[in-house]
Protein backbone atom coordinates (compact mmCIF):
# COMPACT_ATOMS: atom_id res chain seq x y z
CA UNK A 1 0.00 0.00 0.00
CA UNK A 2 1.16 3.55 -0.88
CA UNK A 3 -0.08 6.73 1.36
CA UNK A 4 0.48 10.09 0.17
CA UNK A 5 -0.21 12.58 3.04
CA UNK A 6 -0.33 16.12 2.20
CA UNK A 7 2.14 15.96 -0.88
CA UNK A 8 3.53 19.33 -2.46
CA UNK A 9 6.44 19.31 -4.83
CA UNK A 10 8.30 22.21 -7.16
CA UNK A 11 10.87 22.41 -8.97
CA UNK A 12 13.22 24.88 -8.08
CA UNK A 13 14.12 27.80 -10.53
CA UNK A 14 16.48 29.91 -8.34
CA UNK A 15 14.44 32.87 -9.11
CA UNK A 16 11.02 31.49 -8.68
CA UNK A 17 9.41 27.64 -8.09
CA UNK A 18 6.91 25.98 -10.47
CA UNK A 19 4.46 24.71 -7.95
CA UNK A 20 3.70 21.41 -9.94
CA UNK A 21 1.95 19.34 -6.94
CA UNK A 22 -0.29 20.86 -4.46
CA UNK A 23 -1.48 19.65 -0.91
CA UNK A 24 -2.13 15.66 -2.66
CA UNK A 25 -3.69 13.29 -0.41
CA UNK A 26 -4.60 9.73 -1.26
CA UNK A 27 -3.57 6.07 -0.73
CA UNK A 28 -3.38 3.68 -3.31
CA UNK A 29 -4.62 0.17 -1.84
CA UNK A 30 -3.00 -3.29 -2.31
CA UNK A 31 -4.29 -5.40 -5.08
CA UNK A 32 -5.76 -2.40 -7.02
CA UNK A 33 -5.02 -1.16 -10.11
CA UNK A 34 -5.73 3.08 -9.37
CA UNK A 35 -5.42 5.37 -12.39
CA UNK A 36 -4.71 9.40 -12.18
CA UNK A 37 -5.58 11.47 -15.53
CA UNK A 38 -5.18 14.89 -16.29
CA UNK A 39 -4.48 17.17 -18.93
CA UNK A 40 -0.69 17.85 -20.20
CA UNK A 41 1.76 20.00 -17.87
CA UNK A 42 -1.17 18.97 -14.83
CA UNK A 43 1.81 17.36 -12.31
CA UNK A 44 0.60 13.26 -13.04
CA UNK A 45 4.62 12.89 -13.92
CA UNK A 46 5.98 14.52 -11.07
CA UNK A 47 3.70 13.09 -8.41
CA UNK A 48 4.78 9.80 -9.99
CA UNK A 49 8.78 10.60 -9.44
CA UNK A 50 7.68 11.75 -5.69
CA UNK A 51 5.80 8.18 -5.14
CA UNK A 52 9.22 6.71 -6.62
CA UNK A 53 11.44 9.17 -4.43
CA UNK A 54 12.93 10.58 -7.58
CA UNK A 55 13.75 13.64 -6.43
CA UNK A 56 16.59 14.88 -8.85
CA UNK A 57 17.00 18.73 -8.75
CA UNK A 58 15.45 21.28 -9.65
CA UNK A 59 12.45 18.87 -8.26
CA UNK A 60 11.79 18.86 -4.60
CA UNK A 61 9.16 18.07 -1.75
CA UNK A 62 7.78 21.17 -0.29
CA UNK A 63 5.53 19.34 2.38
CA UNK A 64 4.25 16.24 3.37
CA UNK A 65 5.41 12.68 2.93
CA UNK A 66 4.69 9.56 0.64
CA UNK A 67 4.86 6.26 2.75
CA UNK A 68 5.57 2.98 1.48
CA UNK A 69 4.08 0.01 3.16
CA UNK A 70 5.73 -3.23 2.83
CA UNK A 71 3.35 -6.20 1.89
CA UNK A 72 0.26 -6.06 4.30
CA UNK A 73 2.02 -4.67 7.38
CA UNK A 74 0.21 -1.33 8.73
CA UNK A 75 3.39 -1.02 10.85
CA UNK A 76 5.97 -1.51 8.91
CA UNK A 77 6.59 1.17 5.91
CA UNK A 78 9.33 3.71 4.84
CA UNK A 79 8.73 7.36 4.15
CA UNK A 80 9.86 9.75 1.15
CA UNK A 81 13.70 10.05 1.49
CA UNK A 82 13.94 6.34 2.09
CA UNK A 83 12.19 4.84 -0.42
CA UNK A 84 15.47 4.62 -2.46
CA UNK A 85 16.13 1.51 -0.49
CA UNK A 86 12.79 -0.31 -1.85
CA UNK A 87 13.69 0.22 -5.42
CA UNK A 88 12.92 -2.86 -7.65
CA UNK A 89 12.41 -5.06 -4.68
CA UNK A 90 9.11 -3.05 -3.20
CA UNK A 91 8.36 -0.35 -5.65
CA UNK A 92 9.52 -0.37 -9.16
CA UNK A 93 8.98 2.30 -11.76
CA UNK A 94 8.50 2.26 -15.60
CA UNK A 95 8.97 5.73 -16.34
CA UNK A 96 7.68 7.28 -19.86
CA UNK A 97 9.93 6.82 -23.01
CA UNK A 98 11.29 2.75 -22.88
CA UNK A 99 13.99 3.81 -25.41
CA UNK A 100 15.52 6.28 -23.22
CA UNK A 101 15.57 4.62 -20.18
CA UNK A 102 17.28 1.09 -21.00
CA UNK A 103 21.11 1.31 -21.45
CA UNK A 104 21.71 1.91 -25.58
CA UNK A 105 25.04 -0.69 -24.64
CA UNK A 106 24.07 -3.51 -22.44
CA UNK A 107 21.75 -6.48 -24.09
CA UNK A 108 18.83 -7.10 -21.91
CA UNK A 109 20.02 -10.08 -20.49
CA UNK A 110 22.55 -7.74 -18.30
CA UNK A 111 20.11 -5.15 -18.12
CA UNK A 112 18.01 -7.99 -15.83
CA UNK A 113 21.58 -8.91 -14.53
CA UNK A 114 21.46 -5.29 -13.27
CA UNK A 115 17.91 -5.20 -12.03
CA UNK A 116 18.52 -8.33 -9.66
CA UNK A 117 21.87 -6.95 -8.20
CA UNK A 118 20.16 -3.69 -7.06
CA UNK A 119 16.77 -5.92 -5.76
CA UNK A 120 18.46 -8.66 -4.38
CA UNK A 121 20.80 -9.39 -1.36
CA UNK A 122 20.98 -12.91 -1.75
CA UNK A 123 23.82 -14.25 -4.26
CA UNK A 124 22.71 -15.95 -7.40
CA UNK A 125 24.53 -16.97 -9.57
CA UNK A 126 24.36 -15.65 -13.62
CA UNK A 127 23.30 -19.08 -14.41
CA UNK A 128 20.26 -19.07 -11.90
CA UNK A 129 19.61 -15.73 -13.19
CA UNK A 130 19.32 -16.36 -16.25
CA UNK A 131 16.84 -19.48 -15.82
CA UNK A 132 14.81 -17.13 -13.42
CA UNK A 133 14.69 -14.43 -15.87
CA UNK A 134 13.99 -16.98 -19.11
CA UNK A 135 10.83 -19.05 -16.77
CA UNK A 136 9.41 -15.56 -16.27
CA UNK A 137 9.52 -13.75 -19.70
CA UNK A 138 8.09 -16.83 -20.69
CA UNK A 139 5.25 -16.69 -18.20
CA UNK A 140 4.56 -13.06 -19.33
CA UNK A 141 4.33 -14.41 -23.00
CA UNK A 142 7.69 -12.87 -23.97
CA UNK A 143 10.75 -15.11 -26.22
CA UNK A 144 13.44 -15.52 -23.91
CA UNK A 145 15.22 -14.79 -27.37
CA UNK A 146 14.93 -11.22 -26.25
CA UNK A 147 17.72 -11.25 -23.70
CA UNK A 148 20.30 -11.30 -26.63
CA UNK A 149 18.65 -8.26 -27.94
CA UNK A 150 20.03 -4.69 -27.50
CA UNK A 151 17.20 -2.02 -26.93
CA UNK A 152 17.08 -0.38 -30.31
CA UNK A 153 17.00 -3.99 -32.16
CA UNK A 154 13.52 -4.54 -30.31
CA UNK A 155 10.07 -2.25 -31.19
CA UNK A 156 8.73 0.52 -29.29
CA UNK A 157 5.76 -2.25 -27.93
CA UNK A 158 8.50 -4.75 -27.40
CA UNK A 159 11.26 -2.20 -25.84
CA UNK A 160 8.07 -1.25 -23.19
CA UNK A 161 6.89 -5.12 -22.70
CA UNK A 162 10.59 -5.88 -21.79
CA UNK A 163 10.52 -2.74 -18.97
CA UNK A 164 7.59 -3.93 -17.84
CA UNK A 165 9.11 -7.35 -17.06
CA UNK A 166 12.46 -5.75 -15.86
CA UNK A 167 9.98 -3.38 -13.40
CA UNK A 168 8.03 -6.49 -11.65
CA UNK A 169 10.47 -9.34 -12.06
CA UNK A 170 11.09 -8.99 -8.15
CA UNK A 171 7.90 -9.02 -7.28
CA UNK A 172 7.32 -5.45 -6.18
CA UNK A 173 4.13 -5.02 -3.76
CA UNK A 174 4.39 -1.58 -5.37
CA UNK A 175 4.39 -0.52 -9.31
CA UNK A 176 4.18 3.16 -11.07
CA UNK A 177 3.64 3.36 -14.73
CA UNK A 178 4.12 6.54 -16.22
CA UNK A 179 2.39 6.75 -19.49
CA UNK A 180 2.48 3.53 -20.54
CA UNK A 181 0.70 3.11 -23.86
CA UNK A 182 1.96 6.63 -25.43
CA UNK A 183 3.11 6.85 -28.98
CA UNK A 184 2.19 3.45 -29.74
CA UNK A 185 -0.36 1.89 -31.96
CA UNK A 186 -4.13 0.24 -30.82
CA UNK A 187 -2.93 -2.90 -30.66
CA UNK A 188 0.15 -2.83 -29.36
CA UNK A 189 -1.62 -0.40 -26.58
CA UNK A 190 -3.88 -3.33 -26.04
CA UNK A 191 -1.17 -5.98 -25.51
CA UNK A 192 0.53 -4.02 -22.70
CA UNK A 193 -2.82 -2.93 -20.81
CA UNK A 194 -3.05 -6.59 -21.03
CA UNK A 195 -0.18 -7.41 -19.77
CA UNK A 196 -0.11 -4.85 -16.86
CA UNK A 197 -3.48 -6.25 -15.84
CA UNK A 198 -2.58 -9.86 -15.72
CA UNK A 199 0.85 -8.64 -14.01
CA UNK A 200 -1.17 -6.87 -11.23
CA UNK A 201 -3.81 -9.87 -10.83
CA UNK A 202 -0.74 -12.51 -10.57
CA UNK A 203 0.66 -10.54 -7.91
CA UNK A 204 -1.71 -8.58 -6.07
CA UNK A 205 0.03 -5.72 -5.84
CA UNK A 206 -0.92 -1.65 -6.07
CA UNK A 207 -0.41 -0.27 -9.44
CA UNK A 208 -0.83 3.15 -10.30
CA UNK A 209 -0.73 4.19 -13.74
CA UNK A 210 -0.89 7.33 -14.91
CA UNK A 211 -2.00 8.56 -18.37
CA UNK A 212 -3.85 11.33 -20.30
CA UNK A 213 -5.95 9.10 -22.26
CA UNK A 214 -9.46 8.50 -19.99
CA UNK A 215 -9.78 5.49 -22.19
CA UNK A 216 -7.18 3.63 -20.75
CA UNK A 217 -8.17 4.45 -17.31
CA UNK A 218 -11.13 3.55 -18.48
CA UNK A 219 -10.16 -0.27 -19.56
CA UNK A 220 -7.74 -0.66 -16.52
CA UNK A 221 -8.12 0.89 -13.47
CA UNK A 222 -10.56 0.27 -10.74
CA UNK A 223 -10.35 3.80 -8.62
CA UNK A 224 -8.75 6.95 -9.94
CA UNK A 225 -8.30 10.27 -9.46
CA UNK A 226 -8.01 13.55 -11.80
CA UNK A 227 -5.35 15.71 -11.38
CA UNK A 228 -5.75 19.87 -12.30
CA UNK A 229 -2.91 21.94 -12.26
CA UNK A 230 -1.31 20.29 -9.31
CA UNK A 231 -4.25 19.16 -7.51
CA UNK A 232 -6.03 16.07 -7.04
CA UNK A 233 -9.56 17.80 -7.53
CA UNK A 234 -11.43 14.56 -7.89
CA UNK A 235 -10.79 10.79 -6.66
CA UNK A 236 -13.13 7.63 -6.59
CA UNK A 237 -14.33 4.06 -8.22
CA UNK A 238 -13.49 4.33 -12.26
CA UNK A 239 -17.22 3.74 -12.97
CA UNK A 240 -18.27 6.73 -10.68
CA UNK A 241 -16.03 8.77 -12.59
CA UNK A 242 -17.08 8.05 -16.01
CA UNK A 243 -20.69 7.66 -14.94
CA UNK A 244 -21.44 10.43 -12.23
CA UNK A 245 -18.89 12.58 -11.94
CA UNK A 246 -19.01 15.34 -9.82
CA UNK A 247 -16.11 18.24 -10.04
CA UNK A 248 -17.18 20.57 -12.83
CA UNK A 249 -14.02 19.60 -14.56
CA UNK A 250 -14.33 15.86 -14.38
CA UNK A 251 -17.91 16.62 -15.91
CA UNK A 252 -16.54 18.67 -19.00
CA UNK A 253 -13.49 16.54 -19.48
CA UNK A 254 -16.25 13.16 -19.32
CA UNK A 255 -18.91 15.11 -21.39
CA UNK A 256 -15.97 15.65 -24.08
CA UNK A 257 -15.07 12.11 -24.34
CA UNK A 258 -16.65 10.20 -28.14
CA UNK A 259 -18.83 7.61 -27.45
CA UNK A 260 -20.39 5.17 -29.90
CA UNK A 261 -23.81 6.34 -31.36
CA UNK A 262 -23.73 9.24 -30.06
CA UNK A 263 -23.42 12.32 -32.94
CA UNK A 264 -23.30 15.59 -30.80
CA UNK A 265 -20.82 18.07 -31.21
CA UNK A 266 -18.54 17.52 -28.51
CA UNK A 267 -17.71 20.75 -26.49
CA UNK A 268 -14.24 21.27 -25.83
CA UNK A 269 -12.95 23.22 -22.58
CA UNK A 270 -12.26 26.47 -23.33
CA UNK A 271 -9.64 28.73 -21.62
CA UNK A 272 -6.00 27.53 -20.50
CA UNK A 273 -4.85 26.50 -16.75
CA UNK A 274 -3.20 28.97 -14.67
CA UNK A 275 0.41 29.13 -14.42
CA UNK A 276 1.56 26.84 -11.74
CA UNK A 277 4.52 29.92 -10.92
CA UNK A 278 1.93 32.03 -9.29
CA UNK A 279 -1.14 29.82 -9.13
CA UNK A 280 -4.39 31.66 -8.02
CA UNK A 281 -5.41 31.43 -3.73
CA UNK A 282 -9.10 30.30 -4.85
CA UNK A 283 -10.14 27.22 -7.18
CA UNK A 284 -7.90 26.63 -9.83
CA UNK A 285 -10.48 26.29 -12.49
CA UNK A 286 -12.13 28.94 -11.52
CA UNK A 287 -11.38 30.74 -14.77
CA UNK A 288 -12.63 27.99 -17.24
CA UNK A 289 -15.59 27.07 -14.95
CA UNK A 290 -19.08 27.70 -15.89
CA UNK A 291 -20.78 27.11 -12.61
CA UNK A 292 -17.80 29.26 -10.92
CA UNK A 293 -19.20 31.85 -8.21
CA UNK A 294 -17.45 35.06 -7.45
CA UNK A 295 -16.31 33.02 -4.06
CA UNK A 296 -14.83 30.65 -5.84
CA UNK A 297 -11.65 32.67 -7.37
CA UNK A 298 -10.73 33.80 -3.53
CA UNK A 299 -11.57 30.51 -1.77
CA UNK A 300 -9.60 27.38 -1.86
CA UNK A 301 -12.23 24.56 -2.18
CA UNK A 302 -11.91 22.12 0.54
CA UNK A 303 -12.54 18.14 -0.41
CA UNK A 304 -15.29 16.63 0.23
CA UNK A 305 -17.25 12.97 0.34
CA UNK A 306 -19.53 12.99 -2.74
CA UNK A 307 -20.13 9.05 -2.80
CA UNK A 308 -19.10 5.71 -1.13
CA UNK A 309 -15.24 6.22 -1.71
CA UNK A 310 -16.04 9.36 -4.29
CA UNK A 311 -14.38 12.86 -3.26
CA UNK A 312 -14.14 15.96 -4.66
CA UNK A 313 -12.35 19.40 -4.15
CA UNK A 314 -15.74 22.21 -5.48
CA UNK A 315 -17.09 24.79 -3.09
CA UNK A 316 -20.35 24.37 -4.74
CA UNK A 317 -20.20 20.81 -3.56
CA UNK A 318 -18.72 21.49 -0.21
CA UNK A 319 -21.81 24.15 0.17
CA UNK A 320 -24.34 21.22 -0.60
CA UNK A 321 -22.61 19.00 1.57
CA UNK A 322 -21.84 20.97 4.52
CA UNK A 323 -18.28 20.89 4.03
CA UNK A 324 -17.48 18.00 6.13
CA UNK A 325 -13.94 16.16 4.57
N1 LIG B 1 12.44 19.76 -14.94
C1 LIG B 1 11.50 20.69 -14.84
N2 LIG B 1 11.81 21.95 -14.50
C2 LIG B 1 10.87 22.91 -14.37
N3 LIG B 1 9.53 22.69 -14.55
C3 LIG B 1 9.17 21.45 -14.87
C4 LIG B 1 10.12 20.38 -15.05
N4 LIG B 1 9.43 19.25 -15.37
C5 LIG B 1 8.13 19.60 -15.41
N5 LIG B 1 7.97 20.91 -15.10
C6 LIG B 1 6.70 21.65 -15.01
O1 LIG B 1 5.93 21.05 -13.98
C7 LIG B 1 4.54 21.04 -14.34
C8 LIG B 1 4.01 19.62 -14.27
O2 LIG B 1 4.69 18.84 -15.27
P1 LIG B 1 4.44 17.28 -15.42
O3 LIG B 1 5.39 16.78 -16.47
O4 LIG B 1 4.47 16.63 -14.09
O5 LIG B 1 2.95 17.24 -16.00
P2 LIG B 1 2.17 16.05 -16.68
O6 LIG B 1 0.77 16.16 -16.24
O7 LIG B 1 2.87 14.77 -16.46
O8 LIG B 1 2.27 16.46 -18.21
P3 LIG B 1 2.58 15.54 -19.49
O9 LIG B 1 1.41 14.62 -19.63
O10 LIG B 1 2.68 16.54 -20.60
O11 LIG B 1 3.88 14.86 -19.18
C9 LIG B 1 4.46 21.67 -15.74
O12 LIG B 1 4.15 23.03 -15.58
C10 LIG B 1 5.86 21.51 -16.27
O13 LIG B 1 6.16 22.54 -17.20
Amino acid sequence: MLELNHVSARYNMLTSFVNAVDDVNFKVENDEIFGIAGESGCGKSTLLKVMYDLLNYPLEISGGFVRLYKGNSETDYVESGKLKDCWWKEISYVPQGAMHVMNPVANIENQFFDTVSRGYHVKMTKKQIREKVAAYLEDLELSPDVLKAYPHQLSGGMRQRVLIALATFLNPGVILADEPTTALDVVVQKDILTMLMSVQKRMMNSMVIVSHDMGVHYQVTKRMGIMYAGQMIEIGPTDEIFGNPKHPYTKMLIGALPKVGDNSQKEGIPGTPPSLKNPPDGCRFADRCKYAANECRNIRPRTVQVGEKHFAACLLLEQASGGSE
